[in-house]
């Protein structure tokens, strides 16, 4: 059953992406971590290596776990797929929007079981390491707001909670699909922080002002000298937002 005490007492908005080869260096993140502070993601690298004991021991220490594996696979395949991470316990699980809209309702479906203990099913539209030209170059030839806007609203219209995508477009899609569809960012990046392989950015701050409703940051707290001090001094910055 999922740890939801953390969820009842307060919401927040940092989702830490623990991308580490191995389970030891994220639990040593994780000690000095506040679950009152941030929410811890998992992802394809360390659930590969280190699996649900991780997920288990992050839940231990008392953090909600976004489990973001991005399923995109045959409706069967995806829908056992999250009811298997809904068995873990997660907070949050993901697929891909263009794995359209039978393998989105299935996977919908096949978490209405898990009652209030469900996790919170949300799609990737389009990556945020992408630009145009990126889409251009897989014969997308919208932009990526346009496909990010189109995609989104398929995932509502399938039933999901929410969607991944760049701060960029949460203006938009805040205007398209409402305030409740939740809108989870990654690409976020502090002024001083490298950009790295991500195409569409935003500050912490200009993000959660835009819509946002999560933040995920990786890079600007696991690979800072100090990643205790760089999640503080961006929960200081958005705290008040
Ligand atoms: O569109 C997407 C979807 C997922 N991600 C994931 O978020 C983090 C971002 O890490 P940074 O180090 O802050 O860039 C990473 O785990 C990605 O797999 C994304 O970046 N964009």
């Amino acid at each position: 059953m999922r740890n939801s005490t953390v969820q009842i007492l307060n919401d927040p908005k940092i989702i830490v992406a623990l991308d580490f080869p191995s389970q030891d260096p994220a639990l040593a993140l994780a000690d000095q971590l506040d679950p009152a502070k941030c929410r811890l993601k998992v992802g394809k690298e360390l659930f590969t290596r280190s699996g649900p004991e991780l997920v288990k021991s992050l839940q231990g220490r008392g953090f909600d776990v976004f489990l973001d594996l991005k399923f995109h696979d045959i409706p069967n395949t995806t829908s056992a797929a999250v009811a298997a991470a809904a068995d873990l316990g997660v907070w949050m699980v993901n697929v891909h929007a263009s794995g359209g809209e039978k393998m989105m309702v299935a996977c919908r479906e096949r978490l209405e079981s898990f009652g209030a203990d469900k996790p919170l099913l949300i799609a990737v539209t389009v990556l945020t390491s992408m630009s145009d030209a990126d889409l251009a170059g897989i014969g997308i030839t919208d932009s990526a707001e346009a496909q990010v806007s189109r995609l989104a609203a398929l995932t509502r219209n399938c039933g999901l909670d929410g969607v991944v995508c760049s701060a960029q477009e949460a203006p938009r899609l805040k205007a398209e699909q409402g305030a409740d569809f939740q809108l989870i960012t990654p690409g976020i990046r502090p002024l001083t922080a490298d950009k790295g392989d991500q195409q569409r950015i935003m500050t912490p701050t200009d993000a959660l002002k835009a819509g946002s409703d999560y933040l995920v940051i990786g890079r600007p707290i696991t690979q800072a000298s100090d990643p205790l001090a760089a999640l503080e001094a961006i929960h200081a910055e958005v705290v008040s937002v």
